[in-house]
């Protein structure tokens, strides 16, 4: 099959290989021709389909040559007008011949199109379909500070110095692709949004030494939500490759200070994703504090085990339809030429032609009925969905799968967090997973409830896209809990659910535990004083160990390489931060959020406050 037949397959036909144009080329074993050549051409033309369009009708090719279809008639006009070597098949070969034939009218039409749009060069033209095709800036780079090597403040000085600082996302968004602008994020500690294809950070020293992490907004949202503290004892991340979040627990944990022997657990089933996530949380400077357990299955592990006992807030985000994802529907619009009103194919208008010669057609050429689509999942699992029905099964799979991982992680004896997430926009796999597992039984046995909107961090409380009220059932409080994040709004994200569970342990047998506890969590003297190490550090009832080793106990956010900037600095010359690490800015009427929508509990900052390690 020659290049032209392979890319014209790819583009009409139906694909066991799903997802993007790029990984339906890539990972597409029976190809014959080097997959970047087909990928090219296939982009290519894609992106020059309205004008080839014009030129193959206007030249009037389909009708002289009737044994060319639309899609390969402008495949190869593509490559005899655009391609630098032109066509790539010999002089002899008769598609190529087709093509040859009508060189003169082929170009003049080609040049008409041009004039037509105001192009007086062909480098101009060039530019013309390139800018259309990169079409509105939706998704800016996300780029995490990680706390573990690096501050803000420090990445402001280095990797960001020079760039101007905008107050918004929009702002990014609108600066053009190139352009050093960066934004603080307004719900995310440690997070800046930049345009996309400023530069490839993937190359930067900071990136290299994992001070920084490329990480989507709202994908940054569970560990953020979790909250997790050094009282909350060992983490799990149940689902962990390629270790994002896991590296996200460990930055957040390590401003705070770990507590003395705390440790994430990171699960992950898959062999090979858990070789990067090892890869990933050395980079990032966490592997002291991570217990990677690869090709373990989290729904495995015994929650009665010694080895959890201290376990008092897992991160679960598992394997989902990944719909949400950014990218996945990226083929171009490919605008057909339509074939001479009596020409339905090869054989010409001669119902004697009809099946002479006539090439079997990738099914979907020239039809009406559409070419199935792919579901590819978060991890690379893909399935093809032809109806709004397998669409439902393949979504009620992976949500009984879900609730599995959820009723697995209330289990924990001593968990207290628990928080659910996927890169999915169907409610089936959030919203309805919610509820079942809020209706189960070891939620009821246990007294696990929904986080309300506010009682979570600032920066979630103050997100304002909850979830849905009617996949809710109505529930206002669920679906308020629930974080909701999706594509193209101009937020700039993602799409995205996360929502936590908590429990206060009042149930479950746990009752007397928390009578004996209601002085609090710390060893006590005679008088009622919490008993402090001569570093001012208490001690831990349940564990007998001290919350956070003295030599970490520093909280570092405010500190950093200091120096002038544009944020508020107090005496010392520190950066001036909330509760949560959000940085002030000097600039008056500058406000480091996107949203506008503004609510009157600014203030109110009790949900998020890290007031040190008194009780
Ligand atoms: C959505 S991805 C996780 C992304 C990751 N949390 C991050 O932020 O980088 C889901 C991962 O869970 C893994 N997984 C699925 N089921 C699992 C299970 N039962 N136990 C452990 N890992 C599982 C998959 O192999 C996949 O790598």
């Amino acid at each position: 099959m020659s290049l032209y037949h392979e890319a014209a397959a790819l583009l009409t036909g139906p694909s066991t290989h799903g997802g993007s144009l790029k990984s339906r080329v890539f990972s597409n074993k029976d190809l014959k021709s080097p997959p970047a050549q087909v990928y090219a051409l296939a982009l290519e033309t894609c992106k020059w389909s309205a004008v080839l369009k014009e030129v193959v009708e206007n030249a009037e090719l389909l009708k002289h040559e009737r044994k060319l279809t639309p899609i390969l008639s402008i495949l190869l006009v593509h490559d005899h007008l655009l391609a630098k070597g032109g066509i790539a098949l010999p002089v002899s070969h008769g598609l190529r011949q087709s093509i040859d034939r009508h060189k003169a009218r082929l170009t003049s039409e080609f040049t008409k199109a041009r004039i037509r749009r105001k192009c007086p060069t062909i480098d101009t033209f060039r530019d013309l379909i390139e800018s259309e095709h990169a079409g509105p800036v939706q998704h800016p780079r996300w780029i995490r500070v990680n706390a573990v090597k690096s501050t803000l403040d420090a990445q402001l000085e280095t990797t960001f110095k020079g760039w101007e600082l905008v107050p918004s996302i929009t702002e990014v968004m609108t600066a053009g692709r190139k352009k050093k602008v960066m934004c603080l994020d307004g719900h995310v500690p440690s997070l800046i949004a930049v345009p996309p294809s400023v530069m490839d950070f993937s190359k930067t020293e900071a990136y290299k030494k994992g001070e920084i992490i490329l990480q989507d907004k709202a994908s940054c949202f569970p560990a953020y939500l979790l909250d997790p503290r050094p009282e909350d004892g060992d983490i799990i991340d149940a689902c962990s490759a390629p270790g994002n979040k896991t590296t996200h627990l460990a930055g957040i944990l390590s401003e705070r200070g770990f507590a003395r022997g705390q440790t994430i657990h990171a699960f992950e089933k898959d062999r090979n994703r858990a070789k990067t996530l090892q890869k990933m949380i050395k980079i990032a400077g966490s592997d002291a504090k991570t217990v990677v357990h690869p090709a373990e299955d989290f729904l495995r592990a015994d929650p009665q085990s010694e080895e959890y006992a201290h376990v008092g807030a897992l991160l679960l985000d598992p394997s989902c339809s990944g719909s949400g994802i950014v990218g996945r529907d990226d083929v171009p619009e490919l605008h057909l030429p339509e074939p001479p009103a009596n020409n339905k194919g090869a054989g010409g208008s001669n119902p004697k032609n009809a099946n002479k010669n006539k090439r079997k057609r990738p099914e979907g050429e020239n039809t009406t009925k559409p070419p199935p689509s792919i579901m590819v999942d978060d991890d690379g699992e893909t399935t093809v969905v032809s109806s709004e029905k397998d669409l439902q099964q393949r979504v009620e799979a992976l949500a009984a799968f879900q609730l599995q991982i959820i009723l697995h992680a209330f289990e924990f004896p001593h968990a207290k967090k628990v928080t659910y997430s996927t890169c999915s926009i169907h409610a089936g796999e959030n919203e309805g997973v919610a509820l079942k597992a809020l209706r189960s039984e070891v939620a009821r046995r246990r007294g696990w409830r929904v986080l309300k909107r506010e009682e979570q961090v600032r920066g979630m409380r103050e997100w304002h896209v909850r979830g849905e009220l009617e996949a809710s059932e109505g529930d206002r409080e669920l679906a308020e809990g629930c974080v909701r994040a999706y594509r193209d709004d101009g937020r700039g994200t993602m799409g995205f659910f996360v929502v936590m569970f908590v429990r206060d342990g009042t149930v479950d047998g746990e009752k007397q535990r928390e009578e004996v506890d209601k002085e609090g969590p710390y060893v006590r003297d005679e008088q009622g004083r919490i008993v402090r190490d001569g570093n001012g550090i208490p001690t831990l009832k349940a564990t007998g160990m001290k919350p956070v080793e003295a030599e970490e106990d520093e909280v570092r956010f405010g500190s950093g390489s200091d120096g002038e900037g544009p944020f508020v600095r107090d005496q010392e010359g520190r950066i001036v931060r909330g509760v949560d690490g959000m940085p002030s800015l000097k600039k008056p009427g500058v406000v480091n959020v996107e949203e506008d929508e503004s609510e009157s509990d600014d203030d109110d900052e009790s949900g998020d406050d890290w007031s040190g390690f008194d009780d």
